[in-house]
């Protein structure tokens, strides 16, 4: 763990630098240019090759596409209790994103033209579900689930298979679950490389959603413009604003939680108003990674993806979130902190308040998406939610007396740009 004081003279030097770290690299960009060039120009061939090669498992072209009956299979075969948690979750996701469903409108303009707005699901979508180190059966749910409230009429699921070529059967069961039935056992670039440019097997994708790793993030990058991307969700992120009403268990327990996906580059940050606190929460993250899973994966995010910061005002604490725009944030301080706290922030992917909403609440169930941007690309992205899966098309309707309000200024404007036909072609309706 890195510690820094906000007050020290080389604190943002030093807080840009750590969170540089988290782009990217050049060589992780090159060797995705080179599997994306080579899916486009090889496709199914290709597609096998980089499933053995990153995922140990020998697939041809053929058995890409999960057979349905088998998606189904899973479903039916889901313990009991599984069905039960993913149907709960499935119904508080379904009546949060419910809610952000865009409706069409119409209004009148100054000249009484008609204008206004419909969407449309986009045609054909494809969702990336992580499944690298493990099988992220909830982002089944923070994906599909929009999909199908849009309305989008093609829906096709990538994840990557074990060298076995098996998918994990609960995630199979919550795509089913979701509604959606055409599933690749294809994941990592190659994935990203067959939605985008479509192989003989794999019909090419108009959109591409979904998080993954800094390859799967970097490949949906460099695609985009040959499909859409939804942002660029990668390697997890949590930043845990803590004062001295925070409990240190808590906080470490929701750090602990973040660092543990395993990718190998995720980030943690704590924002504490004193030393004390920090330490406080170090202790306790010592000794609850004894109690955990997976403890050395875990153990590499805390040695180089964690930084903690003393900053005591918050003014600055605000300016450090903002910079950083984490993907997750938690603020566990008094009601007034808190209150200042959440207006000044305005770049952070998803806000948990007080010390009972850890992130966990958010990755699994508690309705918005879980799918957020990452990398400080939060700056300028949101969370993935319905309308993303929708397009937008405006509409205009003049009328013979609307279009004689409305001479005046396209002729100034004509003139002005020197676009003489375009001047005529009102002026001949007023
Ligand atoms: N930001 C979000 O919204 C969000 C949500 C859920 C998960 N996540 C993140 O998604 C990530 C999932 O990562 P994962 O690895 O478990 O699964 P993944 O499915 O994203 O990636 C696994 C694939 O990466 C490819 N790969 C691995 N090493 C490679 C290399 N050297 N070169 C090229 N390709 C390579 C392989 O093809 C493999 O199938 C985690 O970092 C997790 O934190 C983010
Ligand atoms: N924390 C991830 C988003 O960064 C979402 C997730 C899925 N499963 C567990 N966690
Ligand atoms: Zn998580």
């Amino acid at each position: 763990m890195k510690t820094l004081s906000a007050t020290s003279k080389t604190f943002a030097d030093e807080l840009a630098a750590f969170c540089r770290a988290a782009e990217p690299s050049p060589e992780i960009a090159a060797s995705v240019a080179a599997i994306l060039a080579d899916v486009r120009a090889r496709g199914d061939e290709a597609v096998s090759y980089y499933a053995a090669k990153f995922d140990s498992a020998k697939l041809r072209a053929k058995e890409f596409r999960v057979k349905p009956t088998l998606i189904a299979d899973a479903a039916k075969k889901l313990p009991a209790a599984e069905r039960k948690a993913i149907e709960a979750a499935h119904a508080n996701i379904l009546a949060y994103n419910r809610k952000n469903l865009p409706a069409n409108w119409t209004a009148k303009n100054k000249h009484g033209a008609e204008v206004g707005e419909k969407f449309d699901p986009i045609r054909r979508v494809g969702l990336y579900i992580p499944g690298g180190q493990v099988p992220l059966v909830s982002t089944v749910l923070m994906t599909a689930t929009m999909a199908k409230i849009a309305g989008c009429p093609q829906i096709a699921a990538f994840t990557p298979s074990d060298p076995s070529g098996k998918v994990s059967p609960s995630l199979l069961a919550a795509l089913h679950i979701a509604g959606v039935d055409e599933v690749y056992r294809i994941g990592g670039v190659q994935a990203v490389g067959a939605m985008a440019y479509g192989t003989t097997t794999i019909p090419a994708v108009d959109k591409i959603f979904g998080p993954g790793n800094a390859y799967v993030c970097e490949a949906k990058r460099q695609v985009f413009g040959t499909v859409g991307v939804d942002s660029l969700p990668g390697p997890s992120e949590l930043m845990v604003i803590a004062d001295d009403t925070a409990r240190a268990d808590f906080v470490a327990a929701d750090l602990l939680a973040q660092a543990e996906h395993g990718s190998g580059r995720e980030k943690i940050y704590l924002v504490a108003t004193s030393q004390k606190i920090i330490d406080a929460i170090s202790g306790e993250i010592q000794s609850q990674l004894k109690l955990i899973a997976r403890s050395e994966k875990t153990q590499a995010v805390l040695t180089g993806g964690f930084l903690a910061i003393e900053a005591p005002a918050p003014d600055q604490i605000a300016d450090i979130a903002n910079y950083v725009a984490p993907e997750h944030l938690e603020i566990i301080t008094k009601p007034a902190a808190e209150k200042k706290l959440l207006r000044a922030i305005t770049t952070a992917g998803a806000i948990f308040l007080g010390n009972h909403t850890p992130t966990a609440l958010g990755d699994f169930t508690a309705g918005p998406s879980h799918v957020l941007p990452t990398a400080r690309t939060a700056r300028f992205s949101s969370g993935l939610r319905t309308a993303d899966f929708m397009r937008r098309t405006s509409i205009v309707r003049y009328a013979a007396a609307s279009v004689k309000k409305a001479n005046d200024v396209t002729s100034r404007f004509a003139a002005m740009e020197k676009l003489d036909a375009h001047g005529r072609s009102v002026k001949i309706r007023a």
